[in-house]
């Protein structure tokens, strides 16, 4: 793989993809590119000020979607752009996608409305590679609560997260050039084995 790629980590909560995104960018910092983690919502000093209001604040639908594009805009012009016009390699814990797995699948937002705003907010850009960490909602569900306190997202009923991940799916269909699934049942050491695999073959 060539530098500035641009990777997301995807998946429902506690799916395990926060787990492996320092393993993976340490698999690419080995072979010698240069790196920079950060996440969405979130990853600049706004989005995370975003990130604390979207995550436990009450609020209209339309007003949580817009909200994580903003914090998407600015994440985009103070992090992402600059460091891939450097030549780094950038790994995002979630980006647009989430955006259509949650607030379209799991909310039920119009989809043309998030294209509208996709196109609005990043119409030139898209991830190189999206990592979609897939589990049951079960299994998710009990890392989950054997982990930590939960947020307003994570607090939400099974049907929300069995549409959110559907959604996800979708999306995996419907870009197979970018997405690769990942089956995060397994153990953490067979998901690592899987990743290196995938990240060497790149
Ligand atoms: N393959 C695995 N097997 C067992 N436990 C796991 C596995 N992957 C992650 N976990 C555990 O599950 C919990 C949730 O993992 P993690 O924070 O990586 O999930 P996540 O998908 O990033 O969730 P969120 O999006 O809510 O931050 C953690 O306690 C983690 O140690
Ligand atoms: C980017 C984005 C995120 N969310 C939700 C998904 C999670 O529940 C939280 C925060 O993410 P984390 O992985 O747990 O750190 O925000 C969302 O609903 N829409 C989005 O666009």
């Amino acid at each position: 793989m060539t530098s500035a790629k641009f990777i997301t980590f995807e998946g429902i909560d506690g799916a395990g993809k926060s787990t492996h995104i320092a393993f993976v960018a340490e698999l690419l910092r080995q072979r010698g590119d240069k790196v920079v983690t950060t996440r969405e919502p979130g990853g600049t000093p706004l989005g995370e000020t975003l990130r604390e209001l979207v995550l436990h604040q009450p609020m209209h639908l339309e007003t949580e979607t817009l909200l994580m594009f903003a914090s998407r805009r600015e994440h985009l012009a103070q992090v992402i752009e600059p460091a891939l016009a450097r030549g780094d390699t950038v790994i995002s814990d979630r980006f647009t996608d989430a955006t259509f797995a949650y607030q379209g699948g799991g909310r039920k937002l119009a989809l043309e409305k998030l294209e509208t705003l996709e196109q609005w907010v990043h119409p030139q850009r898209q991830p190189d590679l999206t990592l979609l960490f897939d589990v049951p909602l079960e299994v998710a569900r009990a890392r989950l609560d054997a982990s930590r306190t939960l947020d307003k997202f994570e607090q939400e009923k099974a049907t929300f997260f069995a549409d959110t991940r559907a959604e996800y799916l979708r999306r995996a269909a419907q870009f197979p050039e970018r997405f690769r699934i990942i089956d995060s049942t397994r153990t953490i050491s067979e998901i690592q084995a899987s990743l290196t695999e995938l990240i060497t073959a790149l």
